[in-house]
């Protein structure tokens, strides 16, 4: 999977950036032998690196030399820091560097992609999809490794117990249409029989790299697309891209036969977009590059969980002598006595019907009593310390990508604007709250060391607190959202860009509304069904 000696010239299907999503769309096009499928990964192949396929070993990654290192811009809403963000910079991209957490959506939250205005994108067709990713009928093998080992049992039957206590209930089972809330096991993207990462790479990319009708080159960075022109019925067809690849001094010009895929991920599809003409006219116009399609969608509606992280020392008992490094468990909750219902009341209702289709999608899936509105992760880490982890689930507030430069090797200008929209501070604030009460919920109380627990702050104090050490995740969608033109879209319902006939996104960038929790399962099914659409099934 290296760049060859002298570069390709043609292929059916280019697929840009040989991530995650790119992997599953270039293995399922190039299962029809009658077409040739070109993958160009700006990273290199580390498939075999042992900080890859260690599943402990992936915080080195972040910051690493396979690592785009993004930077988040100062956030006023986080009392000005900025932050990183990384992004898989290597074949198989972000699934090859992260976390391995695998959380399916929810129901309410992929049926909310088509209230939104996208027909026929919802649970029932995502969802099979979703199935069709891993464990047999897909390449991805999924595990539980907390529950494998005998010295975690009391602890995750401790946490069960404790949520069970609160009312709600635990299932076993990974794909959950009803209830969101409740306690699931942890599962990760790790090969039970040989305990390595499954990432795109190894799972899709390696066996389509056996078909002669696909190519993928590694070290081979996309400047920009290359666009049929004058448009016909004001439509442009995408011929090719720009390509610089390692071995050769000037960039290279690929045709495409039939359609260029972007799955370049959330910061650089659109940053490619924006080099190649389309997007926001003003952004364009900054950096004198002439407009194709003239699209402010193209890189707003930048969405992207926030976290915070409570480091709770664990009693030295016999319970705790025998637990494993990792994540052990989550939970997916809601504020005690309706108080969501009654913030959304207080925050959404004077400007629901005014609100963006997204502020209402959030706002009829947070009304349903069996949808979670945050997700706890109880992690061990290698001391006598636990992690308890608060994701709120759908943040209202939204940022947007941009490029900074028109140089192609330039970073984009990221802002997701957190703690813009004031109720996701209110809610993460009552969740922070609940969630330094859990080390002493009756059945958890031994295992902590109850003396370095926290006293509870008050609202307020709670609130500067987070604005003061909340982190973003590097779980950031929706920068070429599949909506509606009128509302924001970059791409309609076949993924195709407007203005075009046949430039595709398949990544995360499409994603109109944030999943309630870790994007990759999501993004693994919306890629199965970008294949499909594109060979016409
Ligand atoms: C550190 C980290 C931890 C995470 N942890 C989790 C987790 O535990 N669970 C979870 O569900 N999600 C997690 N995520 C998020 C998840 O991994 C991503 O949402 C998902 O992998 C994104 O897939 P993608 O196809 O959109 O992009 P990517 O997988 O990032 O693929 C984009 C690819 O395009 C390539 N590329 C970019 N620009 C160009 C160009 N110009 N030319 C050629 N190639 C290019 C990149 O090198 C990359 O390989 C994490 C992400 C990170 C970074």
């Amino acid at each position: 999977m290296d760049s060859p000696s002298s570069p390709l010239k043609t292929a059916d299907y280019i697929v840009v950036g040989g991530g995650t999503s790119g992997l599953v769309v270039a293995n399922r096009l190039s299962e029809d032998a009658s077409v040739s499928v070109l993958v160009l990964e700006s990273g290199p192949d580390r498939t075999t690196d042992s900080r890859i396929t260690d599943p402990m070993a992936w915080p080195s990654l972040s910051g690493s030399e396979l690592d785009w290192q993004f930077t988040i811009v100062s956030q006023e809403g986080l009392d000005g820091r900025s932050q990183q963000h990384p992004a898989g910079h290597v074949l198989g991209g972000s699934s090859a560097i992260n976390g391995l957490a695998f959380v399916p959506p929810s129901a309410a939250g992929l049926n909310a992609w088509e209230q939104m205005g996208n027909p026929g994108w919802n649970w029932e067709t995502l969802s099979g999809y979703l199935q069709r990713s891993f464990n047999g009928p897909g390449p991805i093998r999924l595990s539980s490794p907390a529950l494998a080992q005998e010295g975690n049992q009391p602890l995750i039957q401790a946490w069960n117990a404790a949520f069970s206590d609160q009312g709600y209930a635990h299932t076993s089972e990974l794909v959950v249409e009803n209830p969101t809330v409740g306690t699931r096991p942890y599962t990760a993207t790790i090969d039970p029989e040989c305990a390595r990462r499954s990432s795109a790479d190894v799972a899709y990319g390696a066996v389509a790299a056996q078909r002669s009708n696909l190519i993928i080159l590694t070290a081979a960075t996309v400047h920009r697309i290359v666009f049929d022109s004058p448009a016909v019925g004001g439509q442009h067809r995408a011929t090719g891209v720009w390509v610089e690849l390692a071995d050769h001094p000037n960039p290279q010009l690929v045709h495409a036969n039939q359609e260029v895929v972007l799955a370049a991920g959330v910061f650089q599809t659109p940053k490619l977009l924006e080099l190649s003409g389309v997007g926001d006219p003003a952004v364009l116009a900054a950096h004198n590059i002439p407009v194709v399609i003239g699209n402010p969608g193209v890189g707003a509606n930048l969405q992207n969980h926030l976290m915070a992280i409570l480091p709770s020392p664990l009693s030295q008992i016999p319970e705790t002598r025998d637990l494993n490094p990792g994540l052990q468990a989550l939970a997916f909750v809601r504020l005690d006595d309706q108080e969501d219902l009654r913030l959304l009341d207080q925050f959404l209702s004077s400007d629901r019907s005014a609100a963006s289709e997204r502020t209402q999608a959030i706002g009829s899936i947070l009304a349903i009593p069996n949808e979670a509105s945050a997700c706890v992760f109880l992690g061990k880490m290698p001391g006598p310390v636990a992690l308890l982890v608060l994701i709120p689930c759908y943040p209202l507030s939204v940022g947007h990508t941009h490029i900074a430069s028109a140089d192609p090797n330039a970073k984009p200008n990221i802002d997701p604007q957190f703690f813009s929209h004031p109720l996701d501070l209110e809610l993460m604030a009552r969740h922070w709250q609940a969630l330094q009460r859990l080390p002493i919920a009756p059945s958890l109380q031994k295992f902590f060391d109850r003396g370095a627990a926290p006293t509870e702050a008050s609202l307020e104090s709670t609130k500067a607190a987070l604005r003061a050490a909340a982190l973003t995740t590097h779980h950031a969608c929706g920068s070429a959202a599949m909506l509606p033109l009128e509302k924001g879209g970059v791409v309609d319902t076949t993924l195709t860009v407007y203005g075009t006939t046949n430039l595709r996104v398949v990544d995360a960038s499409i994603f109109p509304l944030m999943p309630h929790a870790n994007p990759m399962a999501t993004v693994y099914a919306v890629a199965e069904r970008a294949a499909d659409i594109l060979r016409g099934l």
